[in-house]
């Protein structure tokens, strides 16, 4: 398998070249551009890695998947789905358009920004820092390392610069889909994609997913298995936002991209993945990560449908 690996991340690396790190954040500008890791973490808990296994960067819109998670479980399941979707969007993931043109306003899924940033709203806590506490603490139980953390300067670059989910944040306060202080809500999200991980992380995450919500090594079950069911689904159909489709066409697994350059996929019941590679392309999907896991899913015939 780490042969494998390897190779894959070799014939790969080329691709790096035709895509661009975020720079929409400014502090994501610093990452380097060639850099491309993997983690695989296998049912029977083997780990295998391979290229730039070790760098770490900020989760970004891989925490959705995690915070619709926790949503569930903090709240009751049709008032989630009142204030969010289950559509695929087909626009960007930071688009602002439908929350005008669709009928209802809803946000279509909570994959993209609007989305998110109504499952944040969700979390339960008696102020914003008992809800990031438990947030962390969430997070740092699915990825089962107590070391994770905020990067404070990514946190703070997109809170100065993050004025379009601001303005979505307002606009959803409006029309009745979050309730309470959107500059809260706002700081809580921006604060969750600015939680640094590495691709060993991601696929410890992935795997609990795999695994309906079981933790392979404990037996413990950390989530049930239909919220661990549709939060896999929601990937499938909008985890990569507007290239969902070619995704589930050419790689076939559930997965979730950050223009961090993570991309955390979820075999079920075979394994978990992380795949790292912070040139992006246009649509802000890690450009060599897609070509590493479209070589992997055919090369392991990991393709679920
Ligand atoms: N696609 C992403 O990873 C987007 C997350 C980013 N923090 C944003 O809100 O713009």
């Amino acid at each position: 398998m780490e042969n494998l690996l390897n190779d894959i991340i070799l014939s790969n690396k080329k691709h790096t070249a035709n895509g661009k790190v975020a720079s929409y954040i400014p502090e994501l500008k610093k990452a380097i551009s060639d850099d491309l890791g993997i983690c695989v973490i296998d049912k029977d808990n083997n780990i295998y890695c391979a290229g730039d296994y070790s760098k770490k960067f900020t989760i970004q819109s891989i925490s959705k998947t995690i915070i619709l998670a926790m949503a569930l479980m903090d709240n009751e399941w049709d008032y989630v789905f009142s204030k969010v979707g289950m559509e695929p969007s087909g626009d960007p993931f930071n688009s602002i358009m439908k929350l005008e043109t669709n009928d209802t306003k809803k946000p279509c899924n909570p994959m993209i920004n609007a989305g998110a940033i109504v499952t944040t709203s969700l979390i339960k806590g008696k102020n914003l820092q008992e809800k990031e506490e438990r947030m962390l603490a969430f997070f740092r139980k699915l990825a089962k390392n107590d070391t994770l953390q905020i990067n404070q300067s990514v946190y703070k670059s997109e809170k100065l610069t993050g004025d379009r989910n601001r303005a979505m944040g307002y606009l959803l306060k409006n029309d009745g889909f979050i309730e309470g202080n959107v500059e809260e809500t706002l700081d809580l999200y921006f604060k969750q994609c600015s939680i640094e991980v590495d691709v060993v992380d991601l696929a410890r995450i992935g795997l609990l997913f795999a695994n309906y919500g079981i933790d392979i090594e404990t037996g413990e079950r950390v989530i049930s298995e239909t919220i661990s069911r549709m939060v896999k689904t929601f990937m499938v159909t909008c985890g990569m936002y507007d290239a969902s489709g070619e995704f589930a066409l050419k790689v076939g697994v559930p997965a979730k991209s950050g223009v961090g350059g993570g991309i955390m996929a979820s075999v079920p019941r075979r394994m978990g993945i992380g795949v790292f590679g912070p040139a992006l392309d246009k649509k802000g999907n890690s450009i060599g990560g897609l070509k590493v896991l479209e070589d992997l899913s055919k090369r392991l015939e990991l393709n679920i449908f």
